[in-house]
């Protein structure tokens, strides 16, 4: 694991012509305080769960080899800003750097859900080509169900209805989980790769059926 302490857009982003020569994702974590940002991103890297992570904002690199293939995942965990409004909590360098977003709240705070809504839709409101951005909503810390304040039915429907992926994790009960996010979040930067070259593979066809008819993905 490389731990890189300066967002860079040179060193990580696309290319000046905005294609990626090597098979590679700049992913984002937003969200709110204390939600599990960072939980879920060093357990992505080292499948383990730490438990106190600190408030550092910094960019990982990791390669990670999926269906035979090498894939350098470099993850933006971001800090949320106390002092800012909401509408100033995404800039427009980490939207420009990202490929894919994973928004993170806690199920067990309520706050944390509004501020992922609103996060959504700066984002897909936006009115840049990054209002398109790949974007799967996470609800985090689902092994404290008895302090449930989000049901997963609301969290699946404001996903479902900004049009982003959707799941429900503990980042400190399993690995399993959180591997399933971003492998998932690859594969809509995938197709929406393929998408901007006017290519859809199979997949991407049988995702928008699957959409039509609403057959579930997960
Ligand atoms: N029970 C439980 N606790 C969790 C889970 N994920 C993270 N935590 C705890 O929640 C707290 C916050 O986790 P962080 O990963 O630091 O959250 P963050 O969103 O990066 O927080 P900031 O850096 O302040 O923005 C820590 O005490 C973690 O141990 C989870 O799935 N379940």
């Amino acid at each position: 694991m490389v731990v890189q302490d300066k967002p860079s857009s040179r060193q990580y982003g696309k290319t000046m012509d905005g294609n990626h020569h090597k098979a590679e994702a700049n992913i984002l974590l937003l969200g709110a305080l204390n939600v599990g940002k960072s939980a879920l991103t060093v357990r992505f890297l080292t499948r383990r769960f730490i438990g106190e992570y600190g408030d550092i904002e910094s960019i990982y690199s990791h390669i990670d080899k999926i269906d035979g293939r090498e894939i350098s995942f470099n993850i933006w965990d971001s800090l949320y800003p106390q002092s800012c409004e909401t509408t100033d909590s995404i800039s427009e360098k980490q939207l420009q750097w990202a490929d894919g977003v994973i928004l993170v709240y806690s199920i067990c705070d309520r706050s944390s859900f509004e501020v992922v809504r609103q996060q959504v839709q700066l984002i897909r409101q936006s009115g840049k080509l990054s209002a398109n951005v790949p974007i799967i909503i996470v609800g985090n810390k689902r092994d404290l169900q008895h302090q449930r304040a989000v049901s997963s039915e609301e969290g699946r429907l404001s996903a479902l209805s900004a049009d982003c992926g959707f799941f429900e994790i503990s980042a400190a009960e399993t690995y399993h989980g959180v591997l399933l996010v971003f492998h998932e979040l690859l594969d809509l930067i995938r197709e929406s790769r393929a998408v901007k070259k006017g290519v859809t593979g199979i997949k991407g066809i049988v995702r928008s059926v699957s959409a039509v008819f609403g057959k579930k993905r997960e």
